[in-house]
């Protein structure tokens, strides 16, 4: 091994024992993490949080806020199927989870894709989001407040395409804002890391977007002090059991299965020796 080869061992080393940490914390605490979230992604959101280790409520009535939301470990808002109704509860609870110190992550569904919504993720990324995780497309409209760049909930960006726009998201917001895609960006607005693992089936599973947003929430739950390393890792653990998943898969459907069977089975070998995380 040469010496750069030496150094990215050395890495990949580190990162398989820090995201290994914060998974084998997650299934050991078992962290509450309220989610309010779409109707398409309540099922996969609260199975991949169990698979996972931690404890999903899908709790959402802002009449329980006040007693639910200090209480809970971590806090998942996803404007994916928004409405007038719900927006007051979303920006609650955010309130709420920032008051009790408890970390929060905003999922910007679609965020161009009507003015209503745009300014909802607007106003919600000004009530301090510890993390955003959103497409391609979904980053960059959210980063420039325009409509002009994302219609539905597929991206049509590559993530490396949403570089630029999520370090000003992230110097603007205070965020860390993450990037899914065939690479994962995350940011804080100086350091850029890739996290490579996962594979293109993923997307044709609806709602693997806003599952690996909640599993950020669960690892930040047990890592609120380092948002960036948390984020990385969990992206990195998800693409991980996508990848395992895949190996016995047939298509969306059984993917959708075997992801979760891989996420609850995941043992630190493989960990090790399929994570792919490093600076850009
Ligand atoms: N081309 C790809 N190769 C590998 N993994 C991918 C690819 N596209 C998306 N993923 C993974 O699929 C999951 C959902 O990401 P994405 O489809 O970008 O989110 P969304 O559903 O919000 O649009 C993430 O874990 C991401 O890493
Ligand atoms: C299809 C759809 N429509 C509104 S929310 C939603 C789910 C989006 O899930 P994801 O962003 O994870 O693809
Ligand atoms: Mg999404």
């Amino acid at each position: 091994m040469n010496s750069k080869q030496n150094e990215d061992e050395e890495q990949r080393r580190q990162w398989g024992a820090r995201a290994w940490a914060i998974l084998a914390a997650v299934r050991t605490r078992s962290p509450l993490i309220q989610c309010i979230t779409n109707f398409v992604s309540m099922d996969l959101m609260a199975n991949t949080l169990l698979s996972a280790g931690a404890s999903p409520a899908m709790l959402h009535s802002v009449e329980e806020l006040p007693d639910f939301t200090p209480n809970a470990d971590a806090l998942c808002i996803n404007v994916g199927t928004l409405s007038p109704a719900w927006l007051p509860a979303m920006k609650v609870a955010a309130e709420l989870a920032v008051k009790a110190g408890k970390p929060w992550v905003l999922d910007p569904v679609a965020a161009g894709a009507s003015k209503f919504r745009m300014i909802a993720c607007l106003e919600l990324t000004n009530l301090k989001p510890t993390v955003i995780r959103g497409n391609g497309s979904e980053i960059i409209a959210l980063s420039k407040a325009s409509t002009e760049y994302s219609m539905g909930v597929d991206s049509c960006h590559e993530s490396v395409d949403a570089v630029e726009a999520a370090k000003s998201l992230a110097q603007s917001s205070g965020a860390v804002v993450a990037v899914s895609g065939a690479v994962d960006i995350v940011t804080d607005g100086k350091q850029v890391i890739g996290a490579r693992n996962g594979v293109a089936m993923m997307q044709k599973i609806t709602a693997t977007g806003c599952s690996v947003t909640a599993l950020i929430a669960a690892f930040l739950a047990v890592d609120q002090l380092h948002a960036l390393e948390a984020t990385a890792s969990a992206l990195s653990i998800f693409g991980i059991a996508g990848e395992m998943g895949m190996d016995v898969a047939k298509g969306p459907a059984s993917l959708r299965t075997h992801l979760i069977d891989s996420l609850y089975g995941l043992d630190e070998a493989a960990l090790n020796s399929r994570i792919r995380i490093s600076s850009l």
